[in-house]
């Protein structure tokens, strides 16, 4: 299973086996990573360990740092007032600073969400090897490239090498058919996969996206459904490259230009899984058919149809699961056969490296111009970056959602996890745009709801969750 692969090849084969240095009996391979994002959370402990080992940073230009998990999302031109957050931000400046590594500070315009700021700047791109001290990096492979989570001691490793020790994963297709209905978009597509594989489903597996969906949906999308690949358990989730990705990536900061782009496009172009290539797991999903989504329990693969009713647990068999479900309910403070429209909501969080692009910014503004925040619900939006802000503001956004009554906030991952400031309190119930629902994730004993950002949008304005195919009568 770990010999290179000969005959035809998934796109997955091409680019690991393209990066394999060398290769043990057992299958165990020493990985070439072309590019490495480091964050402030995970990167502490690895720059100590080089410093105690006395090793310097492999390939610093192959290195990208930002800070987006602690920063407050509120004015920070003055400094940072929490002094948590200012050690952790401070510790990551001066690590930078001693090793040589590109940083965007809180200061800087391209500071955002690390799986934003990567494909923004062309620091992310097809057939690249892709790595960072964070699960989400999945959603990289939304160009074609190879891309997961590490931990903090393989951050080490590759700051010291530019390589991993991997074992090859499984081949999963998940092809989506058909077109999305109007108002159905990428994060209903992702959370249905979800609900249908279970967590588990992609344990083991490296999932390609396929199908006329995720043809058709914009780069944007299609990170959107390559982020969550994690939550169905994958090791990865790609999408072969096209046009849209090329033309994503022409001209930004970072990616090849002139000859070299050519050159690059000419290489990009044969990224796609070859005519008969073997999956070991074959999904498929009708995307014409598929409503907007909603999560009801504690674990992304809670989800349901807006149009549905909380599930009652008491019909699952399995007692383990029947007992997970219960409890579930009793956190989201939800009773069975309960209408999910009738579900009325506190928060809403627009943001997110699942859902704070410039798309996800204009879709939840489409909804909400002309209408105003419910009297009952305190709703934010936090751009995914610094050049996402910008360039919403440019177009208008922010007017619109700040005369709606949504606050508008300084790029980070904000309430996606209670790491800063932003969060739930006790029992708050929360429309988001981000990927986790697990116990506590936004806050302790918050409640937290997974959507498409239009449907947050929605949900904010009308103060419980509403049907947008149908929207503004929901
Ligand atoms: C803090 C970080 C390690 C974590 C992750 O790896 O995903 C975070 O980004 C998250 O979303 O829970
Ligand atoms: S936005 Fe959320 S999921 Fe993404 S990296 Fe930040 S904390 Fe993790």
């Amino acid at each position: 299973m770990n010999a290179p692969t000969s005959g035809p090849k998934t796109l997955y084969d091409k680019i690991f086996d393209d990066h394999v240095v060398s290769r043990q009996e057992d299958g165990t391979c020493l990985l070439y990573i072309d590019r490495h994002l480091v964050h402030e959370v995970t990167s502490p402990q690895a720059f100590e360990g080089l410093r105690m080992a006395g090793r310097k940073v492999r390939a610093p230009s192959k290195t990208l740092a930002v800070v987006d998990h602690n920063v407050p999302t509120t004015d920070r031109s003055h400094g940072i007032d929490d002094p948590e957050s200012a050690t952790q931000v401070e510790t990551l400046a001066e690590n930078t600073r001693e090793f040589g590594i590109e940083y965007y500070n809180e200061r800087d315009i391209r500071q955002g969400i690390v799986h934003v700021i990567g494909p923004e700047q062309g620091f992310t791109l097809p057939g690249t090897t892709i790595v960072c001290g964070d699960s989400h990096t999945s959603t990289h492979g939304a160009f074609g490239a190879l891309a997961h989570g590490i931990g903090t001691s393989e951050v080490e490793h590759v700051l010291a090498t530019q390589t991993l020790i991997q074992k090859k994963s499984k081949n999963m297709r998940v092809t989506v058919d058909g077109t999305l209905p109007e108002g159905v978009g990428a994060k209903d597509v992702t959370l249905a996969i979800i609900g249908s594989i279970g967590t588990a489903g992609g344990t083991g597996y490296v999932i390609e996206y396929a199908g006329d969906v995720m043809r058709q949906l914009s780069m944007e999308g299609r990170m959107t459904v390559c982020n969550m690949s994690i939550e169905g358990g994958a090791r990865a989730g790609m999408v072969a490259p096209d046009e849209k990705a090329f033309a994503y990536l022409k001209d930004r900061p970072r990616a090849p230009k002139g000859a070299d782009w050519d050159k690059a496009v000419a290489y990009w172009e044969t990224l796609r899984s070859d005519e008969g290539a073997y999956f070991d797991a074959e999904v498929r999903l009708d995307g014409a058919n598929l409503p907007p989504i909603v999560s009801w329990g504690t674990s992304p693969e809670d989800v349901v149809s807006v149009e549905g009713l909380v599930p009652d647990p008491e019909a699952i068999e399995d007692a383990v699961r029947r007992d997970a479900k219960k409890r579930a309910l009793a956190y989201m403070g939800l009773t069975a056969g309960t209408k999910i429209s009738d579900i009325a909501i506190d928060r809403v969080f627009i943001g997110s490296c699942t859902n704070g692009r410039i798309e996800d910014m204009r879709q939840a503004a489409q909804i909400v111009a002309g209408h105003t925040v419910n009297a009952n619900v305190k709703a934010m939006v936090v751009p995914g970056s610094g050049l996402v802000k910008a360039q919403a503001e440019a177009e208008g956004l922010d007017k619109i959602f700040l005369a709606a009554g949504f606050e508008w906030r300084e790029p980070g991952c904000s309430m996606c996890l209670a790491m800063n400031a932003d969060r739930l309190s006790p029992e708050e119930r929360c429309a988001s745009t981000s990927n986790r629902n697990f116990e506590g994730r936004q806050g302790f004993k918050g409640r937290t709801h997974l959507v498409s950002p239009a449907m947050a949008a929605a949900a904010a304005i009308a103060g419980r969750f509403v049907d947008v195919r149908t929207w503004p009568r929901g």
